[in-house]
């Protein structure tokens, strides 16, 4: 897990899901406590102008019974029918119910002023036949709800502009009361006539038709419904709407429920979740250009230069990808500069391994890069199975020379020989080194004890021939060199220090044998385990 994090590619992967997901979680949070209530109350708006539109067409439907009513109330037919001048009046209007058929009525009720019954006249419900009683009992008994109910109502004092109400039982239905005036309108009041509509199948398909509302009357036997409940969704397509009306007799309630379509919030709904839809579409679809965009232009290039700097010392690959090199943006700038700063440190390196294995005077490898490459050599030509020599060369009174002409003089000296042996011993595998002060030593792979000694008799000529005078010798007028020869052999197994011990023997009989010559190692080198 941790190595996956320490990845640039992985963390922005992480970092990108990480914003999507809140971003997907503010969309959520947004949707769901802002705009789905808003659109639920939006809902509920609508609902409550239905039920009111309901209301008013139930309210519109009681001013026309009013209207009837207060028509008869002031009729002067009427009015003599109460003074007990119009014999013909029941018979001629109320006669066989015809009245109740044509205005669609149920009762009408006729009190005098003192509220006691005149005349009571209606349909009655349960077996549809016509009754005319002076009061309510016998055949007519059937009206006493309807009587005791307009009576307490008139006790209680009638509404002096309309007046007409609700009636929850025995039945459903619309009731209006009316003075009996004159028929101006004038009083005194002979008493009240009331009407009572039933609010049947009929009456209520009506109702519909008229509204265009699927709604439905009753009256409730339960506990009135509570406020917060007068909207119940049913499912996604409809939902019902209650709204409960004062009625009589006193404490009855009629329940009006109307079912409604939920068209408007559906469509409201389906344009949200498109628009929230395409929006968690477009964040996804950012995400990945966003991911690409940063793969490809940041990503990918820090991963080469990363993958680049990691093998920089492991791989023979020496400069950065010219890819990155030829950028123009930062990483181009970041590459060039690297690949600069590589160059240079490639160089100090290299100074600094030339310093450490070269003689500053001469040129010649030193002692150190003599002592890497005499290992090489024996390994190599044990392998190789051939012989390897060490020719170990000093200066014949060079303390005399210096003393002579100067430490200078020396220098410049030390310096002409030196060439004289690299251009002498230049072929690969050889190697020339200044291991002292005027003490020189050279490799010669692939040489046997004879044409070792041949090729250092050549150089110490070599060197005589170079004429340098050396005027404090005692031995000779010219600059000459001794050299001790040692050889070790395919078959032996010989250290470095055996044959450097070997040929530096070699030297000191040269030495003692009185110097300008070259000596062959006495023996051959011992063999080690
Ligand atoms: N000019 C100069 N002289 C050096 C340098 N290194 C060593 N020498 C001198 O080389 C001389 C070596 O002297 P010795 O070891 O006594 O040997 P020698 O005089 O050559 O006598 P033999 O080797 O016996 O022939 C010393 O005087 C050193 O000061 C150098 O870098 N430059």
């Amino acid at each position: 897990m941790s190595r996956v994090l320490a990845s640039l590619r992985y963390r922005f992967l992480l970092a990108l899901s990480v914003v999507l997901l809140l971003a997907l979680a503010a969309l959520g949070f947004i949707a769901q406590q802002l705009i789905l209530p808003a659109l639920l109350a939006e809902e509920d708006e609508y609902a409550a102008a239905e039920i009111d539109r309901a209301l008013l067409a139930i309210d519109n439907e009681l001013d026309h019974l009013y209207l009837l009513n207060r028509d008869w109330g002031v009729w002067d037919d009427t009015h003599a029918f109460m003074q007990e001048e119009a014999p013909q009046y029941q018979a001629s209007n109320l006669a066989q119910g015809a009245v109740f058929d044509e205005a669609n009525l149920r009762l009408m009720i006729f009190l005098d002023a003192d509220a006691a019954p005149h005349l009571i006249a209606g349909i009655d419900p349960a077996n549809g036949a016509y009754t005319a009683c002076p009061a309510p009992t016998g055949e007519c008994a059937w009206t006493v709800p309807m009587v005791a109910s307009l009576q307490k109502r008139i006790h209680d004092g009638v509404e002096p502009g309309r007046a007409a109400w609700l009636q929850a039982s025995p039945e459903l239905g619309l009731m209006s009361v009316s003075p009996i005036l004159e028929s101006d309108g004038s009083g005194p009041s002979l008493g009240w006539l009331s009407m009572i509509r039933e609010m049947d199948a009929a009456w209520l398909s009506k109702l519909k038709r008229n509204t265009g509302l699927n709604l439905s009357l009753t009256a409730p036997r339960d506990g009135p419904v509570p406020l917060g409940a007068s909207i119940r969704r049913d499912d996604s397509r409809t939902m019902t709407a209650v709204r409960e009306i004062q009625a009589s007799p006193a404490g009855s309630r009629i329940r009006l429920q109307i079912t409604l379509p939920r068209q408007g919030f559906k469509s409201s709904l389906d344009t949200l979740l498109f628009a929230l839809y395409w929006t968690i579409g477009l964040l996804v679809v950012v995400v990945i250009v966003v991911l690409i965009l940063l793969e490809r232009m940041i990503l990918a290039p820090l991963r080469h230069f990363a993958a680049f700097a990691q093998d920089i010392d492991t791989l023979a690959r020496n400069d950065m990808p010219p890819g990155l090199r030829a950028r123009h943006d930062e990483i181009g700038k970041l590459a060039r500069k690297f690949q600069h700063l590589l160059e240079h440190q490639r160089q100090r390196t290299s100074s600094l391994v030339e310093l450490s294995q070269h003689d500053p005077l001469t040129g010649l490898a030193n002692r150190r890069l003599f002592d890497e490459r005499i290992d090489h050599a024996l390994e190599a030509a044990r392998s190789d199975r051939r012989h390897v020599a060490l020719l170990m060369i000093d200066i014949d009174h060079f303390k005399a020379y210096n003393d002579h002409y100067g430490h200078p003089a020396g220098d410049a000296c030390l310096k002409v020989v030196a060439e004289t042996m690299r251009k002498h011993f230049n072929q690969s595998g050889q190697l020339v080194a200044r291991t002292g002060g005027e003490e020189f030593t050279i490799i010669l792979p692939g040489t046997t004890p004879a044409e070792s000694t041949a090729r250092a008799d050549e150089l110490r000529m070599a060197i005589e021939s170079l004429a340098l005078p050396h005027a404090g010798s005692p031995h000779a007028s010219l600059l000459t060199v001794s050299i001790g020869v040692a050889t070790a052999s395919p078959q032996e197994r010989c250290s470095a220090a055996q044959l450097i011990q070997a040929a530096d023997d070699a030297l000191y009989e040269a030495k003692q044998a009185g110097r300008n010559c070259t000596r062959l190692m006495a023996r051959q080198v011992t063999a080690t385990a």
